[in-house]
C-alpha cells in the first residue's frame, strides 16, 4: 500500500492570486455544501512543499544577471508568516515537553507527552535553535547525568518503529553511516540502512595490537574474534617479537597466528627504515606441500590486502624461469617448499642470496618437516641460516603444527593405560626440544601448546567401521550412499589404492554427479591444483587422496573424511581427520578397519589417549545390499574398461612402432587392429555398454520404493558387527 505523505510545511516566495473562472461559479456544480459561503478562490504562486520524508532543503532564488538580489515584499511577507508559524509550533512543543517532564517526574503517563515522543519529526527545528533537540538522539546519546544537571530532555521514552531512522541526528549517532546529507535522507526513509549489515566489533583484535590495515581486511573477512591460538600468539609475536612455538588443533587458525604478526612487523620495519633502502627478502615461510604453500599465499594476501607487503610462491612443479621473474620483483615474503627453494639457492638466484638476513622465518607443519629422512633440503637450508649467527640473533622464528606436542613413537603392542599428561615447558617436551637445535630457536621462545591429549578437533565426530578386506568396498560405498553425501575426502596409504578406487568407483560415482577426483604426489602439479579446484567447486565431490592432502589443506565445508586405510602413524590420523571439522564446524571421520589395519588403529587410540575404541558406524543391512549390487556392477565395468584401455594403448603402441620403423602393415592386420580399437564394435566395448546401461537402470530406481517400509532412519542393526563378528 502506498504510504500517505504528510505535508510538513509549505514555503512560498510568491503570493496569493485570484483564480478566474470562465463562467459564474456554482456551489451545486462544484460539489454542494462543502463550498457554501465561498467568496472566491485564490491560488498560491511560487511555493515549495516539504513532505515528512522529503524536507525542503533550501528555497531556490534565481537572481537576474547584473541585479542585486533584494528580497521582494511578497517574499519578506512569506518569511515573516513562516517565522510566526514556527514560533507558534515551538511554543506548543515546549508546553508539551514541560507537561511530559512534569508527568514523568510525578510518575504519571501523559498522553500528550506520548504523542510528542512518537513523533519526533514534529520536534524538528532549524539548526539555529539548539535548545530543542530530537528526543531520540538525546536518549541515544544519554550518558548517566548527575542529579543536579538533569534537564527537561532527559526523559526515558522508548523508541518506536516510527522513530527508527526517521531522524538524521539519530543516524549520526550510530557513527557508521555515510554522513552525506543525501545519503542520510535516503537511509532515513529505508530505516537504519539494513543493507549495510551489522557493524562488526573488532575490539578483540584491537586489544591484540592489530593495526588498521589488517583490521580492515579481517573485518571484510568477517573474522570478528581471534581464535585461541591467535589470541595467545599475537601479543608475544607482535609486541615482544618472541620466537613462537605453536601447537593447536587442526583448523584452529594457526596460519593467521603467524601471518598477522609477520605482516604487522614488516609494516613496522618498513616504517622505521630509511625510505631509500633497497627492497630485500624479509620473511620466509616453508611448508611441506605445494598445495599448502599456495594456500598460505592466499591467506597472507587476503589478510595483507591493505598493507604494502608483497608475497611470492616458490614451489616445485612450476616453471623456474617464471619464479625467477617473480623473484626479480623483490617480494617481501617468499612462501616455499624446501626442495624448490634449495634448488634456487644452489642456482644462486640473485634475490635469494640475501636469504640469511631474513627477519622472519616460519616452519609450518614443523614436526613433519624435521622428521628423520624427510626434507633433506630443509636441513641444508637451516645450516645456511645457522652460519650467520648475527642474523640468527635478530630473526624471529615461528614453528607451528597441530601435532607438535604429540608423542608418536609409542610401540604398537602392549596397550598401556592412558596417563594424565603432565604440563610441559618448551625444553621438557622431547619433540619440541628437538626443534630448538634443528631450527635454531632462541631460548625464551614462547611455547603455546593448546593441543589436547585426544589430538583431534573438538568438533569432530569420530567413528570406525570394522570390515573384511572383501567387504571394504561395499562398506565404503555404503558410507558414500548413506551418510557421506556431501564433500568427502577419502585417504589411502598408497598410490595403488587411490588408483584402484578411482577405477572401480569412477563410473558409479560420476553417474550420481560425484565424479571422483584424485590427488597424489605422482601427478603433474597443474593437474593437482586443477583437481583441488574442481573439488572445491562441487559440494558433493569425492576426493581420493594420498597423504599429500593430509596436512594443512583448508577446503571449505568438507563434510566427511573416510580413512579407507588406517594411517600407519597416529599424527597422520589427526591431520587427515582435520580436513573436516575446521574452524569449529562439525565434521565426521570414519576409519575403515580391516584385520590388517587393526594394529595401526590400536596405536592411534593409545597415542591419542583414548581409553576406549571409536564408536561404531551403524549399518543398515538392506541398504548395504543395494551398495553391494552397485559395487559389483561397478567392478565389472572397471574390469572391462581396463581391458579396453589396455588393448587400445597396446594397439596404439603397435601402430606407432610400426610407423616409426617403416613397417608396412597389410590390410588385414590394420583392419584387425582398428576393430580392436574399441569404437563400439569390439566385444569388450559392447559389454561395457551393456553393463553401463544396467548400472543406469539400477541407479534410476529410487532406493525407498524398492524397500517398502524403509524410513531413511537407520535401525540399530549393525550388519558389520554381526556379519563380521566384531560384536
Ligand atoms: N579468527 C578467525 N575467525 C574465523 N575464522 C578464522 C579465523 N582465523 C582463521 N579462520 C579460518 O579458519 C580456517 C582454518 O584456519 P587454518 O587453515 O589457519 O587452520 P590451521 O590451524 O592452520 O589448520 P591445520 O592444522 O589443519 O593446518 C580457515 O578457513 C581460516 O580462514
Amino acid at each position: 500500500m502506498p504510504k500517505r505523505k504528510h505535508i510538513q510545511e509549505i514555503i512560498s516566495s510568491g503570493g496569493w492570486k485570484q483564480v478566474a473562472f470562465p463562467k459564474p461559479f456554482s456551489v451545486e456544480e462544484a460539489g454542494g455544501e462543502a463550498f457554501e459561503g465561498l467568496i472566491e478562490i485564490e491560488e498560491l504562486t511560487d511555493y515549495e512543499i516539504g513532505y515528512a520524508d522529503q524536507p525542503i532543503k533550501k528555497l531556490k532564488e534565481k537572481p537576474v544577471d547584473g541585479e542585486d538580489v533584494q528580497p521582494s515584499k511578497k517574499k519578506l511577507r512569506a518569511e515573516k508568516r513562516k517565522e510566526e508559524r514556527r514560533d507558534a509550533k515551538k511554543l506548543v512543543k515546549a508546553k508539551k515537553l514541560s507537561a511530559a517532564v512534569a508527568s514523568a517526574n510525578s510518575g504519571e503517563v501523559d498522553s500528550t507527552a506520548a504523542i510528542v515522543s512518537t513523533h519526533p519529526k514534529k520536534l524538528k527545528k532549524p539548526p539555529a535553535e539548539p535548545e530543542i533537540r530530537p528526543l531520540k538522539s538525546i536518549l541515544k546519546k544519554a550518558k548517566p547525568i548527575p542529579a543536579e544537571s538533569e534537564d527537561l530532555l532527559d526523559i526515558p521514552v522508548p523508541a518506536t518503529p516510527d522513530e527508527e531512522g526517521s531522524d538524521s541526528d539519530w543516524e549520526d549517532d550510530t557513527g557508521d553511516i555515510d554522513d552525506d546529507e543525501e545519503g542520510l535522507n535516503e537511509i532515513t526513509d529505508e530505516g537504519m540502512g539494513e543493507d549495510e549489515g551489522e557493524p562488526i566489533d573488532m575490539s578483540k583484535w584491537e586489544q591484540l595490537n592489530v593495526s588498521e590495515p589488517i583490521l580492515k581486511a579481517l573485518r571484510e573477512m568477517k573474522f570478528a574474534t581471534p581464535t585461541a591460538i591467535q589470541e595467545s600468539c599475537l601479543p608475544a609475536a607482535i609486541r615482544s617479537r618472541k620466537d613462537i612455538i605453536g601447537a593447536a588443533e587442526t583448523g584452529s587458525g594457526k596460519t593467521l597466528a603467524f601471518a598477522i604478526p609477520i605482516l604487522q612487523n614488516i609494516m613496522e620495519d618498513k616504517a622505521t627504515e630509511p625510505a631509500e633502502r633497497e627492497p630485500y627478502l624479509r620473511a620466509l615461510i616453508i611448508t611441506p606441500t605445494r598445495e599448502l604453500a599456495a594456500q598460505i599465499v592466499k591467506h597472507v594476501t587476503a589478510v595483507g590486502k591493505y598493507t604494502d607487503v608483497t608475497t611470492c610462491l616458490v614451489v616445485g612443479g612450476m616453471f623456474k624461469e617464471k619464479q625467477d621473474r617473480l623473484l626479480k620483483k623483490q617480494p617481501d615474503i617468499v612462501i616455499a617448499t624446501p626442495g624448490r627453494l634449495y634448488e634456487h639457492i644452489q642456482n644462486q638466484t640473485p634475490y635469494l642470496q640475501t636469504l640469511t638476513s631474513i627477519r622472519y622465518l616460519v616452519i609450518d607443519e614443523a614436526d613433519r618437516m624435521v622428521e628423520a629422512g624427510h626434507f633433506k633440503e630443509l636441513t641444508n637450508i637451516m645450516e645456511i641460516f645457522a652460519a650467520d649467527a648475527r642474523a640468527a640473533a635478530k630473526r624471529q622464528t615461528f614453528v607451528f603444527s597441530a601435532t607438535l606436542a604429540m608423542e608418536v613413537d609409542t610401540a604398537i603392542t602392549g596397550r598401556k593405560k592412558p596417563m594424565k599428561r603432565p604440563a610441559k615447558t618448551a625444553e621438557e617436551t622431547d619433540r619440541i626440544s628437538g626443534l630448538y637445535s634443528v631450527l635454531g630457536l632462541k631460548t625464551g621462545a614462547k611455547l603455546v601448546d593448546l593441543s589436547k591429549p585426544e589430538g583431534t578437533a573438538g568438533s569432530l565426530v569420530e567413528r570406525r567401521l570394522p570390515c573384511t578386506l572383501k567387504d571394504k568396498d561395499y562398506l565404503f560405498y555404503y558410507l558414500l550412499m548413506t551418510e557421506a553425501t556431501g564433500r568427502v575426502i577419502v585417504f589411502c596409504n598408497s598410490l595403488d589404492c587411490v588408483r584402484r578406487l578411482h577405477g572401480v568407483f569412477s563410473y558409479l560415482l560420476t553417474e550420481t554427479g560425484r565424479t571422483p577426483l584424485v590427488l597424489h604426489a605422482g601427478m603433474h602439479q597443474k593437474q593437482r591444483l586443477k583437481n583441488l579446484e574442481r573439488f572445491q567447486a562441487n559440494p558433493k565431490a569425492v576426493l581420493l587422496a594420498s597423504d599429500v592432502a593430509s596436512r594443512g589443506l583448508d577446503i571449505p565445508d568438507v563434510q566427511f573424511v573416510i580413512h579407507y586405510q588406517v594411517p600407519r602413524k597416529p599424527d597422520l590420523y589427526v591431520h587427515r581427520s582435520g580436513r573436516t571439522a575446521r574452524a569449529f564446524k562439525v565434521g565426521s571421520s570414519v576409519l575403515l578397519v580391516d584385520p590388517s589395519d587393526a594394529p595401526a588403529s590400536e596405536k592411534i587410540l593409545r597415542c591419542l589417549h583414548r581409553d576406549r575404541d571409536f564408536p561404531l558406524v551403524e549399518v543398515d543391512s538392506r541398504m548395504l545390499r543395494f551398495a553391494k549390487e552397485r559395487v559389483d556392477l561397478a567392478r565389472q565395468i572397471d574390469v572391462v574398461e581396463h581391458a579396453l584401455r589396455k588393448e587400445s594403448s597396446q594397439d596404439e603402441w603397435y601402430l606407432k612402432a610400426a610407423e616409426e620403423s617403416d613397417l608396412v602393415l597389410d590390410k588385414q592386420e590394420r583392419k584387425k587392429l582398428e576393430i580392436q580399437k574399441g569404437d563400439g564394435r569390439s566385444r569388450q566395448s559392447k559389454q561395457a555398454k551393456s553393463l553401463k546401461r544396467a548400472m543406469k537402470q539400477l541407479l534410476a530406481q529410487p532406493l525407498r520404493s524398492r524397500m517398502p517400509g524403509f524410513s531413511h532412519q537407520y535401525p540399530a542393526l549393525n550388519f558389520a558387527k554381526q556379519k563380521l563378528g566384531f560384536a
